[in-house]
């Protein structure tokens, strides 16, 4: 099939590439002309295993091409994605400029029949409005409008897309059903479901995949600090209930909270859509508190550790600046409101982090990089610091060992807010070691 894919952020890059990596012919469009001169060069601008591989092999076999034209690509194309971002809007509604200006050009683009596919995160009655837009240029037999969310993780993309655990697909067109059906079928040879369903549900199954996700994480969180509180192991009440299948064993580790670029701004939106609606969706509402203070719980554990809410004369290594392992995205990331909690107090920083230093550069205040060093490598975080300060699991982390922090360390004091180490060896290892949900070790 022939396939456009409007907007080639996270999401528009790997459907777009993995559409071309199945036989189509995929042309992706960005408004963003550097972003497009890197593509048709062959340089992805994001970090996302096992994509690099897939992308070279479309694109040297002409299967994937980039265009910052729209005409080049719609005209020509059986299915259209749009792949547009949604931000959250001053109020926690989703802002649908994007969508909104593409779907206004997409009418006078269409002269056969085209299935326009959102595949943004948008709020339920989206699919109506983009319907209407392109309504006003072309004749309504042209055209069907169709949701069908994603669901890929940051990290994991290209698995996740490649073998997804179902396809939600939102229409009340059979024909347009039946094409969708026939895309997507080799991505579910594994016997996995595509769900067909009326567009509103399926606009909404995506928030409320999210919102269901981030309270499951959150829930564990205060799990954990009730744990602290009575002295439990929030590792063992996870070992406990998860193996409940009802409850299931993921998306239970405890930390510093969710971040992303999904999770706080869907749980936000869904809470807005809600209100809109005249209903109080009052469980999110706890979500997003809770989250935030999570995200800095961390830093009220310094607080008490070193019995002081100044912390000048002291630095502190940082280990992880992107909101979770794999990805060089730091959007969201726990580590950017830690970093600036810590500077506001007089710290000073030496951050590492295997991917995303270029990132996190670019978002962070001015205050921070001020007084901020930036590092390649993970012992050079280590070098003269008060503590470690660890936001992401990366599995580098992992080793050296945390038998080896006595020798690394001055003082070798640690902060684990996504809980790598086992405390039996951390306790034998003789170090202070404070995480989340767990007995602290303190050996001084
Ligand atoms: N990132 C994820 O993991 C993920 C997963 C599932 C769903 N989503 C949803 O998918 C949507 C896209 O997310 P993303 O992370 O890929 O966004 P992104 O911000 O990474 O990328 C969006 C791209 O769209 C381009 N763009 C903006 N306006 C345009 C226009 N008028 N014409 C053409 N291109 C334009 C931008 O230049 C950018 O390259 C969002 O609604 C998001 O909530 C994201
Ligand atoms: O047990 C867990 C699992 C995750 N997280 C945190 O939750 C956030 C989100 O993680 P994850 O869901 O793995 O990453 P995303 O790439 O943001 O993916 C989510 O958001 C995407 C965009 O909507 C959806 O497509 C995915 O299905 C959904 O998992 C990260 O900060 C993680 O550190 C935890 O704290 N504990």
């Amino acid at each position: 099939m022939n396939i456009a894919v409007i907007g080639t952020g996270y999401v528009g890059l790997v459907s777009g590439t993995c559409f071309a990596d199945s036989g189509n012919k995929v042309t992706c469009v960005d408004i963003d002309e550097e972003k497009v001169g890197k593509l048709k060069d062959g340089q992805i601008p994001i970090y996302e295993p096992g994509l690099e591989t897939i992308f070279a092999r479309s694109q040297r076999e002409g299967r994937l091409n980039f265009t910052t034209d729209i005409a080049e690509a719609v005209p020509e194309a059986d299915i259209v994605f749009l792949c547009l971002p949604t931000p959250p809007g001053g109020d926690g509604q989703a802002d649908l400029t994007a969508v909104m200006q593409v779907a206004d050009q997409l009418g006078s683009l269409i002269d056969e029949y085209t299935v326009v596919v959102n595949k943004s995160t948008v709020p339920v009655g989206t699919g109506d409005r983009v319907e209407a837009a392109i309504a006003d240029n072309v004749d309504e037999e042209l055209f069907d409008v169709v949701s069908n969310p994603e669901f890929l993780r940051e990290g994991a993309a290209v698995e996740d897309f490649k073998y997804p655990e179902r396809v939600v697909i939102g229409t009340g067109s059979d024909r347009a059903a039946e094409i969708m059906t026939t895309l997507y079928e080799p991505f579910v040879r594994s016997g996995n479901p595509i769900i067909v369903m009326d567009r509103r549900s399926a606009e909404l199954t995506k928030y409320a995949a999210n919102a269901m996700l981030a309270t499951k994480i959150t829930f564990m969180n205060e799990i954990a600090n009730i744990c602290e509180k009575v002295g439990a192991n929030v590792d063992n009440i996870r070992r406990g209930i998860g193996t409940d299948s009802r409850i299931g064993k993921r998306f239970l580790f405890a930390g510093i909270g969710y971040g992303g670029s999904c999770f706080p701004k869907d749980v936000q939106a869904i809470h807005h859509t809600a209100g809109q609606h005249g209903y109080d969706f009052k469980i999110v509402d706890s979500v997003m508190e809770v989250n935030n203070a999570q995200k800095v719980s961390i830093v009220k554990k310094m607080e008490e550790y070193f019995a002081a809410d100044d912390f000048s004369g002291k630095t502190f290594g940082i280990w992880g600046l992107s909101f979770k392992p794999e990805t060089d995205d730091i959007r969201e990331a726990p580590a950017l409101y830690i970093a600036e909690e810590l500077v506001k107090r007089g710290a000073q920083l030496l951050a590492y982090d295997p991917e995303a230093i270029g990132t996190f550069k670019q978002a962070t205040t001015q205050a921070v990089l001020d007084n901020t060093t930036f590092v390649h490598d993970q012992q050079a975080a280590l070098n003269d610091i008060d503590a470690l300060v660890i936001c992401t699991e990366w599995n580098e982390f992992r080793r050296p060992t945390v038998d080896n922090f006595a020798d690394e360390m001055k003082d070798p004091v640690i902060f684990d807010g996504r809980n790598l180490y086992d405390l039996k060896r951390a306790k034998k290892a003789g170090i202070t070691y404070i995480s989340v949900g767990r007995p602290s070790i303190n050996v001084n």
